[in-house]
This record gives C-alpha cells, sequence and structure tokens, in this order.
C-alpha cells in the first residue's frame, strides 16, 4: 500500500518519474474516487506517464519495476470501481484488459481499429481477368519475386491491404498500378467508376505523393477511360475526414461516412491510433483501404505505432498455404519460402513488404547504411562508413563542424551557399512580370530542397533551435544573408500549424525572398508551393506578416522531416545518450537522402541509437492475432 498517495505523487513529480499532468490526472482520480486504493491512483499517474511517451496502455505485471508497491497488480485493479473490464462500467475511466492497463479512449480506438480491420481482412471473390491484368501492369523482369505485383495481387484480394517498404522499393508505382487494376476490373464488369481518395498524414507528404503520384499515373499502361478514373490529388487525412475548429470529432464519421470505394493513405506510419480510429470510422461498409508507409521510420507523434504493429510480422511474411496457392495461380508468383506452415494470421495474408529499393542499389552506401541500421548491427553500421561509397559520409559532431558543413556542404554535396547564392544569381530584373517571379520563387523552393540539416531534439545545445541560430549567424558572418533575427532574404520556414485561410499546412517549407511591392520598392515574401488543384503545385508569395506560426528550418527535427526527401541530408546528434536516440531516429534521418548523406556524431553516440529499437505497448496485434 502507498500510505499518502498525496506525498507518493508529490515524490514522483519531484524526482521526475512523473509529469505535473500525470500527478493532476490521479488527483482527479482521487476527486471521482476518495476511497479508491492508492496503488490504483499511482498506477494511473504511471499509465498517464507512460501515454506520453507514445504507449497505448501498461503492462501491469510491470509496474512493480517502477514502483515495488505495485505488485500483484491484476487483483486490486480489478477491484477498484475506477477500472472496468471489457464491457463493464462504461463510466470507468479505465480499462483492464487481459494483463493491460488503459485510459478508456485509448482502449476503445484500439478496439474500433481491430474489429474495423478484423471485418475487412475475408478474401473477396476474384475478379475475373486478374491474372491477364496482373501479368499486364507487371511485365515479368529477371528472376526473384516481383513484390509490387504480390502487393498487388493481395490488395485486390481483399478490403484491408498493408504495403510497406524503404524508400525507392516503389509503392507510389504499386499503387498506381492498383488503382489501374481496380478500375480496369469495374470498367470491363461495366460497373461505375470507383470513387478514389488519396490521403497522407501531412500536408507535406500529400504534396510529395501529388507529385509522384500525377507523373506515374500518366505513364500508366492502361485504357484513357481507366486513367481518368485515378485521382492526382492528395488530401490531408485531417482535410478528408473534415476536421472542426476546437473538437477532436470530424465531419465524416460512422453516421456521415465518407464518399468512397477505395481510399489509399500514404506515409501512413505517422498515423497514430485515434486518428487510425477516425478514419476507419469514416469508412463505408463496402470500402477498401490501402496502407502504404515504411515500417521502419519513426512512429507517429502522437500514442500508438499502427503500422509498426501491423507490420510487425511483415519480414517474414506468414503466408498460409491458401495464400501461396492462390498467389500461385492469380499472379504466377512463387513466395513459399515466406509460408508459415504453424501459424499464419488473417492479417498476414493481407501485408506485404516490398523488398528491392530501386532508388538505392548494391552501390549505394545510404541503401547500405539504411539496411545495417534495420539489423541493429552497430558494428556493420560502422563498417558501412570505413567502405568504399562515396554517398556517406561522418564528421565529428563539433558545433563549427556543423555550421561549415550545412554552409559548403561537403564537394559534391551541396550546402545552404548553393541555395543564397542561387537566389541571387537568378534574381529577376526589376520589372519582370509575375510569371518570372514565380518561377524564381520556385526555383528558389527547389534549390532549398537541395540540402537539409536534421538534429534529433529541438531544444538543447545540439537540438533545431541553437543550430538554427548558429548557421543563421555563420551565414551573416559570411555574408551569405542581411540579418540572422527576424525576417530576411534567404529565412527558410516552416509552418508549424494547419492555415486554412492561407491553404498552408503544418509541416510546408517557404523561403523568403526580396520581391517588388508594386511601389518601386522592395518587400519581402515567403515563396511555398501549393496545391493547384489539378496534380500540379504552383507558388504562393504570402506576406511574412500573415504567418502566425513558422520556425526557422536551417535545421529541423527529424520527427518534421518525415515525409519529405533532400538531395543532401545532414544528421546532427548530439554527444550524449538520450532517450530521443533511437534506431528509427536514424533510419528515418538516413532515408531522408536522395543521393548524398553526412552524419555529423560520435561513433559510439551511432551504436548506442542504433541498438535502441523503440516498442511502444500497445494490444493492438493481439486482437488481431
Ligand atoms: N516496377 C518498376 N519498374 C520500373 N521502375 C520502377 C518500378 N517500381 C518503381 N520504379 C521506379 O523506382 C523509383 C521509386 O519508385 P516509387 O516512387 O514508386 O517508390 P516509393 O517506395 O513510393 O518511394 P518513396 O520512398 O519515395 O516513397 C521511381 O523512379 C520509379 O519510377
Amino acid at each position: 500500500m502507498i500510505a499518502d498517495i498525496h506525498a507518493w505523487l508529490d515524490g514522483a513529480a519531484a524526482d521526475g518519474r512523473l509529469r505535473a499532468m500525470d500527478r493532476a490526472f490521479a488527483r482527479f482520480l482521487f476527486t471521482l474516487d476518495p476511497a479508491a486504493d492508492t496503488r490504483v491512483l499511482a498506477a494511473a499517474a504511471l499509465l498517464s506517464r507512460e501515454l506520453a511517451e507514445g504507449h497505448i496502455c501498461v503492462d501491469v505485471g510491470a509496474l512493480a519495476e517502477q514502483e515495488p508497491t505495485l505488485a500483484d497488480a491484476s487483483t486490486w485493479l480489478g477491484a477498484s470501481a475506477l477500472v472496468a473490464r471489457p464491457g463493464g462500467d462504461e463510466a470507468a475511466p479505465l480499462v483492464l484488459d487481459a494483463n493491460l492497463l488503459y485510459l478508456r479512449r485509448f482502449w476503445r480506438d484500439e478496439a474500433r481499429v481491430a474489429a474495423a480491420i478484423l471485418g475487412r481482412l475475408a478474401p473477396l471473390p476474384d475478379p475475373p481477368g486478374l491474372r491477364a491484368e496482373l501479368d499486364r501492369l507487371f511485365p515479368a523482369e529477371g528472376d526473384g519475386v516481383d513484390w509490387q505485383k504480390v502487393a498487388c495481387a493481395i490488395a485486390s484480394r481483399s478490403a484491408f491491404a498493408v504495403i510497406t517498404g524503404g524508400p525507392g522499393t516503389g509503392k507510389t508505382t504499386t499503387v498506381v498500378r492498383l488503382l489501374g487494376l481496380l478500375q480496369t476490373l469495374a470498367w470491363k464488369r461495366g460497373e461505375p467508376r470507383l470513387r478514389i481518395r488519396l490521403a497522407a498524414p501531412t500536408g507535406k507528404a500529400a504534396a510529395r505523393l501529388n507529385a509522384s503520384i500525377a507523373a506515374q499515373v500518366a505513364r500508366l499502361d492502361v485504357d484513357a477511360a481507366v486513367r481518368e478514373g485515378i485521382p492526382a490529388e492528395v488530401t490531408t487525412l485531417h482535410r478528408l475526414l473534415g476536421s472542426r475548429p476546437d473538437t477532436r470529432a470530424f465531419q465524416h464519421n460512422a453516421d456521415n461516412p465518407l464518399h468512397v470505394d477505395v481510399l489509399v493513405i500514404d506515409e501512413a506510419s505517422m498515423i497514430d491510433l485515434e486518428m487510425m480510429a477516425a478514419t476507419l470510422d469514416a469508412l463505408p461498409a463496402g470500402a477498401r483501404i490501402v496502407l502504404l508507409g515504411d515500417k521502419d521510420q519513426l512512429s507517429s507523434v502522437e500514442a500508438g505505432a499502427v503500422l509498426g504493429d501491423l507490420c510487425a510480422r511483415a519480414e517474414p511474411g506468414h503466408y498460409d498455404d491458401a495464400t501461396v496457392a492462390w498467389l500461385r495461380d492469380a499472379a504466377g508468383v512463387d513466395v513459399s519460402p515466406w509460408r508459415d506452415a504453424t501459424t499464419p494470421w488473417a492479417l498476414d495474408q493481407r501485408v506485404t513488404m516490398l523488398r528491392r529499393s530501386r532508388r538505392f542499389g548494391t552501390d549505394s552506401g545510404i541503401g547500405a547504411l539504411a539496411s545495417a541500421i534495420n539489423e541493429g548491427n552497430g558494428a556493420a553500421v560502422a563498417r558501412v562508413f570505413e567502405g568504399r561509397f562515396d554517398d556517406i559520409a561522418r564528421m565529428p559532431a563539433t558545433p563549427a563542424a556543423v555550421a561549415a558543413l550545412a554552409i559548403d556542404g561537403r564537394a559534391p554535396a551541396p550546402g545552404y551557399r548553393h541555395y543564397l547564392e542561387w537566389i541571387q544569381a537568378h534574381r529577376p530584373a526589376a520589372g519582370a512580370d509575375e510569371d518570372t517571379w514565380a518561377a524564381w520563387g520556385r526555383g528558389a523552393l527547389e534549390a532549398h530542397r537541395r540540402f537539409q540539416l536534421l538534429c534529433a531534439t529541438k531544444r538543447g545545445d545540439h537540438g533545431v533551435d541553437s543550430q538554427n541560430e548558429r548557421i543563421a549567424l555563420a551565414l551573416l558572418s559570411r555574408g551569405l544573408v542581411r540579418a540572422a533575427t527576424g525576417w530576411y532574404e534567404g529565412r527558410p520556414v516552416m509552418v508549424v500549424r494547419n492555415d486554412y485561410a492561407l491553404g498552408l499546412m503544418n509541416g510546408d517549407i517557404g523561403v523568403t525572398l526580396a520581391l517588388p511591392d508594386g511601389q518601386g520598392g522592395i518587400a519581402l515574401r515567403v515563396a511555398f508551393l501549393v496545391t493547384d488543384g489539378a496534380g500540379g503545385e504552383r507558388v504562393r508569395f504570402v506576406a511574412p506578416s500573415r504567418l502566425s506560426a513558422v520556425d526557422t528550418v536551417f535545421a529541423m527535427t527529424v520527427h518534421k522531416s518525415q515525409g519529405s526527401e533532400f538531395e543532401h541530408t545532414a544528421l546532427a546528434l548530439p554527444p550524449e545518450p538520450s532517450p530521443v536516440l533511437t534506431r528509427e531516429l536514424v533510419y528515418t534521418g538516413v532515408t531522408r537522402a536522395r543521393r548524398h548523406f553526412t552524419l555529423v556524431a560520435a561513433p559510439d553516440i551511432l551504436a548506442y541509437a542504433v541498438a535502441r529499437k523503440t516498442r511502444r505497448a500497445s494490444g493492438l496485434l493481439d486482437r488481431l492475432r
């Protein structure tokens, strides 16, 4: 027993085991039930703390590791009026499901997600003509399994599918062909055109998919009528569901479902549990959903690791005999090496992992590095840097070295000097027309995208804020910018809050440019690329005074970089071990690089991070078993 819960909470808050919020939550439960077992209140506070780390629940068996008096938790939690079993008192704020303790909201979200997925796993009848269409869309190329074809076949077969793969493994290519396939089969059956929607969790990710989808659809080998049925426009999930100010609820929900037959969501690793529950709720009963993403990337900022959970068994495949036989017939592909004769799950039959990167071949250090990181092998990671690759490099993490890299890059990989000099060199003449200024803005945005410095954290001496300050001052001292604070030409910014009035989304990046103000003078404007509604993008100039929530992004956190790629990416890690340094963080940082990657970190810190694979507690996988 804990004799005085208030003293215990104060002590745990004082020594950093709890946040003020966790203590407040336990106190709130105490007001609901002043006679509550003090251990239940302590467990609730610890649960609240775990949720802040992204976990969905806590394993009650582990509570005693944090506080010895919390042993045998199932017994006293089960006896508390504050805790219900599934199906029990719906007013109880906590739920104990098997050995997992949840906040009711998370328990409900997890149960909704699991039920919606389970309800969509049954195989659909084979459409006539499937094999011929698959063979046409995926012409044979070399030996080995064509995983893109497998993914497409599997996704055509059920109302729920997951396609995971690292950078450049063809997730976009596959899904465009899948949509072509589904639309073609519907058309051949004389059915109405499928209503397809494409979405991504952030504006940045949506914009990137937008650009790549449009190009892929144009190249797709299908009938023109079919091609017209594949949308090029990608929206954010918030927009799709209809977010409303001041409420977590969306316009579209189970009572007002989306008008959609097929929903494709890219960058699904960024979707938290609550968003996934809302999305699945809003999906009409007969509609299909396809999730695309890289299972090894960082999980969502909010609680949950839905894609990671769904793909926990993707690597070995776990295909059952029926799937192996069906894929042989329906797609002409043999996946028997990935067969599981003993414990295949229904979910496994709907998950495909794309295994061949078309972007990073065997001569790519970025590809080799990403693989070694995923294997969690610190020695192999170190060897990759010592090897023969010239697309990757490592350098010591001194502040001066970071600033020098950020400005000058390392030949031939560019730094910010390239972008700032591009702006000066290509500035249109004073009387140039609007299109010319817009083209300059677009060029500046493209030049800016050639390099990005990533950091593990926002705060601290090695975090984004400090690096931004240092880089701006270093640029000023070299005469590449005219100021290092406030607004100045060359300042790159990231929108940190959706602004529907301006059409700018959290994560959008703009660059500050000096434009004619129309009265003979000069005014600073921030150039953004915004979607033009027809699958393309156009430049929009926004006055700095209208941008209420932006950060400078000479440096950005790895979290914020998800969904973006840069020609040269540098990742700067702090010199001391820290809980944020994880395998997923390093992998996500490395895979933001398209052509060059530079690591700014001590070897032991890299090994430390790579050894730390995160696992967010959740009961989702058990529910899908
Ligand atoms: N089956 C294929 N045949 C030929 N080229 C392909 C094939 N699949 C993918 N590619 C090419 O490989 C590159 C990467 O493909 P794609 O963009 O589809 O991958 P992705 O997994 O979506 O990448 P990202 O990591 O950017 O999300 C593209 O240039 C694409 O055209």
